[in-house]
């Protein structure tokens, strides 16, 4: 035990060696160019790559080979032109991709990649936040997702980051995006820090976390992770772009990269001294970081004229396979020295002999009754704040039915009457279905959120996936009632209370069904417009096989099947054009007098009593079944963590 306390002061160190990581370049050839010659490489001349294997294989190195190592009480910056490989080797790092080759190692032992993902921040250089929620609301369902801890405690944990982070000034205020006008883009990213610092990780790892920054705010926002790796001896991985000189002044070691490769990794001042043994002329008071990023292609010819000459000493141990035992204790200061720092560099030393052990919590935070509690009253917060969502189709809904109210206005209970019922029923089924599609936008917003919180293990799938299913039936619900209300008593349908709940059910259902269908659809698609036309297709065929436009008896058998999964046949199966249409009955029996007396035609046809509850309940199953399908999708596609969680890094 104590020896898990000495680690857990020591920190964590991270080491990635021999990482390669290739991607897939070929061109997909056209499916039907079966008989077209394929290119002779000889009658063109040669083209100028650089890597002419690389070329011919169709595959792209994003990153050769690479040797890092972060150490904890320290900043390591990644540096390089755009395009150089950073983001993928933080995704690497983080666990989000998975290199061809290479290993990543924690303090010298292989890491398990939930553990590290658990025990790890990742803030990638989009800000994926809740943009209706406060600063504080944010912060803090991070935290009940995250921690284990009592209300109160949670609370000040939360005052202590926001002040840790300087937002204090802005706990009120919604964080905000594009479209509404929240925080400002470094209070922001100040925000998405600290939703990944907020269970205090051993390991940070940030995916330009100053991008779009003023000079001030950058400075603020590296100063605050120097603090947090000086006096909690945290191991930060960030990457940047033009870092100014106050900024590589924090740094602890610069890792330089191009093209995939390093060319440099250890300090700034190492830096400098490479960049002169090249020949290069620094100017006094530079910023070598600027420097080197400006003469970046000097810098790659020079590294290959002396990878050719002798192998590369000077340079980096980017291309060291076997793992560098010896400590170079003060190498990687900047200068300033802390004492965490010279008593973790003393203990790096016997590290081999310290049998490593993770004592980060693993498992969820929450039970999994919690974590549905928790993400439903997230999720509701946001959906009642969405007040073009919520403003628009109540109105909406309120207006259709008065609208529909008035134009059917009391039918007549006679054929005529009846046929005019069909009509309006037949409406209301395509009108429902076709405008329940607002899951859609909001799942395309929060699907990146949801990614980023199950693939570091914030909460099982499975409790999103009921949040998501019990947040929309309150406001369902609210939708059916304005609906219903004017247009049940408009029309003059059957005037019974029980019977009046009964359509009012059926209103409601038609929506949940709708809006579950949305949802496991919107979970296959990659963006709106495709999930539109998905969806408005598959809600169409299910609308157009259900049996009110053709029989099934009149449908070709290749196509029964369709009849038999449409899911809009239920709700009022009475109006299917089916066996009852030709005696007739079939009009009575969908809205002659609707409910009762459907009930008494129901029993004369042998369904009994239930009859008029069947339809509810084979609705409530398929709602059941979708639902589980949109889990299942979930899962599958957007958290397999079920695979990362079991396996290694690599
Ligand atoms: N999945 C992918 N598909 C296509 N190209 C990719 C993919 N992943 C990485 N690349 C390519 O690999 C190279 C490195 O990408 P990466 O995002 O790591 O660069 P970067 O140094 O972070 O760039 P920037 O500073 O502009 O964000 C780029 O040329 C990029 O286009």
């Amino acid at each position: 035990m104590e020896q898990k306390s000495a680690m857990k002061k020591q920190g964590w160190e991270i080491e990635a060696i021999g990482i390669t990581y290739k991607i897939s370049t070929k061109k997909r050839e056209h499916p039907f160019k079966i008989f077209t010659k394929k290119q002779e490489i000889n009658q063109e001349p040669k083209q100028q790559v650089t890597n002419l294997e690389e070329a011919s294989l169709g595959a792209r190195h994003v990153l050769k080979d690479v040797y890092c190592k972060a150490k904890p009480w320290e900043i390591l910056a990644i540096v390089g032109p755009s395009g150089a490989g950073k983001s993928s080797l933080l995704e690497v790092l983080a666990g989000k991709l998975t290199p061809q080759s290479g290993s990543i190692f924690v303090n010298q032992n292989p890491i398990n990649k939930a553990q590290f993902k658990k025990a790890s921040g990742y803030v990638t250089q989009k800000d994926t936040l809740f943009p209706l929620l406060t600063v504080e609301e944010t912060l803090m369902f991070s935290a009940k997702l995250r921690l284990r801890l009592p209300q109160d405690q949670l609370s000040s944990e939360v005052k202590f980051l926001m002040h840790e982070l300087g937002l204090d000034h802005v706990a009120m205020t919604r964080v905000g995006d594009d479209r509404v006008r929240g925080i400002s883009g470094g209070e922001r990213r100040r925000v998405s820090i600290g939703v990944d610092v907020i269970h205090d990780p051993e390991v940070l790892i940030l995916d330009e976390p100053t991008s779009g920054l003023d000079s001030t705010s950058a400075l603020q926002i590296i100063d605050m992770l120097k603090l947090m790796a000086e006096t909690r001896g945290r191991t930060i991985i960030l990457s940047i772009h033009q870092p100014g000189f106050r900024i590589v002044k924090l740094f602890n070691s610069v890792l330089l990269m191009a093209n995939g490769s390093v060319l440099h990794h250890g300090t700034v001042d190492q830096l400098g001294v490479n960049l002169r043994t090249m020949g290069m002329q620094l100017p006094l008071h530079a910023n070598v970081v600027e420097f080197a990023l400006e003469s970046i292609d000097t810098v790659q010819q020079q590294r290959k004229v002396l990878q050719q000459e002798t192998q590369p000493q000077l340079l980096s141990s980017s291309t060291t396979k076997s793992r560098q035992k010896k400590v170079e204790v003060g190498e990687s200061r900047s200068g300033k020295f802390t004492l965490q720092q010279l008593f973790q560099q003393s203990k790096v030393v016997d590290e081999e002999s310290i049998d490593f052990g993770f004592d980060f919590p693993l498992g969820f935070a929450n039970s999994r009754l919690q974590e549905t509690l928790i993400l439903t009253h997230r999720f509701s917060k946001n959906i009642f704040r969405t007040k073009e969502l919520f403003a628009c189709r109540t109105i909406q809904m309120l207006i259709s039915g008065l609208v529909l109210g008035s134009i059917f206005y009391n039918l007549k209970d006679d054929l005529t009457g009846a046929e005019e019922r069909v009509g309006l029923f037949a409406f209301i089924l395509t009108f429902l279905l076709s405008c329940t599609t607002e899951a859609l936008p909001i799942f395309l917003q929060e699907r990146e959120i949801l990614m980023k919180e199950t693939s570091c293990g914030s909460y099982r799938v499975s409790s999103y996936a009921i949040a998501n299913g019990l947040v929309y039936l309150p406001f369902l619900l609210i939708l059916a009632i304005l609906f219903t209300i004017p247009l049940y008593w408009l029309v003059g349908l059957n005037p019974n209370f029980m019977a009046f709940m009964h359509f009012l059910l059926l209103i409601w259902l038609i929506l949940y069904t709708a809006n579950s269908v949305v949802v496991c659809f919107s979970a296959l698609v990659p963006n709106f417009i495709v999930g539109n036309s998905v969806i408005s297709g598959v809600m169409g065929s299910f609308f157009l096989f259900s049996g009110y436009f053709i029989s099934k008896h009149g449908m070709p058998n290749y196509w029964i099947f369709m009849h038999y999964i449409s899911l809009f046949k239920y709700p009022f199966e009475g109006f299917l054009i089916n066996e009852f249409s030709n005696s007739g009955k079939c009009l009575e029996y969908m809205f002659g007098k609707c409910m009762v007396s459907a009930e008494d035609l129901l029993r004369e046809e042998g369904y009994g009593e239930d009859g008029k509850w069947r339809n509810v309940v084979i609705m409530v199953c398929f709602i059941l079944v979708y639902r589980f399908i949109s889990y299942v999708i979930l899962r599958l596609r957007y958290c397999p963590s079920i695979s990362s969680f079991k396996g290694s890094l690599v």
